[in-house]
């Protein structure tokens, strides 16, 4: 019989201070290190999900919409938003906030596909997802409309496939010149 588990069984959240270490030439926070972050709660969140050890296949989006202080304390909210046989998408929420004022802003958005797999390599299924609420079912129906849009821009791209003259309209209004020696 399929297995299936609730979304919020497999949520993490995790609190860090911003340290000087962690920042970059500008004074903020390295986006490197928040990446870094992120795909280690993505880690802990889909194998709390899948009870298996799993690794990021890819990384769709990561905005970055505010920078982050020194100082300030970094929250990141993850949960299973879509899973597939062996993969899932965590959405993770980044907030920071000001300690002093109690400020909190919304600094980032970010969506990990992972993949479980056995102890010989292979990728193994993952239980399924229980849907409680709208913002789970809109956020599985997202997934899976985001799937579909990669996997026709890539067949779209393909590199055997293309031909640039299809598209040489599209780049007229953008900042490039054509010089093909052929
Ligand atoms: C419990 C033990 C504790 C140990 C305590 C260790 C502590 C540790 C600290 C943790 C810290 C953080 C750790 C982070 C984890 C890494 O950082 S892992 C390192 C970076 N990632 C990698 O090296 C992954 C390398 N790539 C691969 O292994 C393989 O290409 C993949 C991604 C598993 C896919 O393999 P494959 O042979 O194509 O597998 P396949 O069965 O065809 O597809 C499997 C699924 O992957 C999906 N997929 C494949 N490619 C993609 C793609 N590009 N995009 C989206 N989906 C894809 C497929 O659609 C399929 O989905 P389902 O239909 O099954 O749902």
């Amino acid at each position: 019989m399929e297995h299936f588990k609730n979304v919020k069984d497999s949520q993490v959240v995790i609190s860090e201070l911003m340290l000087p270490s962690h920042s970059n030439f500008n004074g903020k926070i390295h986006g490197g290190y928040i990446l870094s972050l992120l795909d280690q709660i993505a880690f802990a969140c889909a194998s709390k999900h899948s009870g298996a050890y799993c690794v990021t296949a890819s990384v769709d989006t990561v905005d970055f919409l505010k920078p982050i202080e020194i100082g300030e304390l970094v929250t990141m909210k993850a949960s299973v938003n879509y899973v597939g046989r062996s993969s899932m998408v965590i959405g993770i929420r980044v907030e920071a906030e000001n300690i002093q004022t109690g400020d909190i802003k919304h600094c980032n958005s970010s969506y990990f596909t992972m993949v479980a797999k056995d102890n010989t390599g292979r990728s193994v299924e993952v239980p399924g997802l229980i849907l409680k609420t709208d913002n789970q079912i809109r956020r599985f129906a997202k997934s899976i409309k985001r799937k579909k849009m990669k996997k026709k821009r890539v067949q779209e791209f393909h590199e055997t496939d293309f031909s640039s003259e299809q598209y040489l309209h599209i780049l007229e209004d953008h900042k490039v010149k054509i010089e093909r020696n052929s």
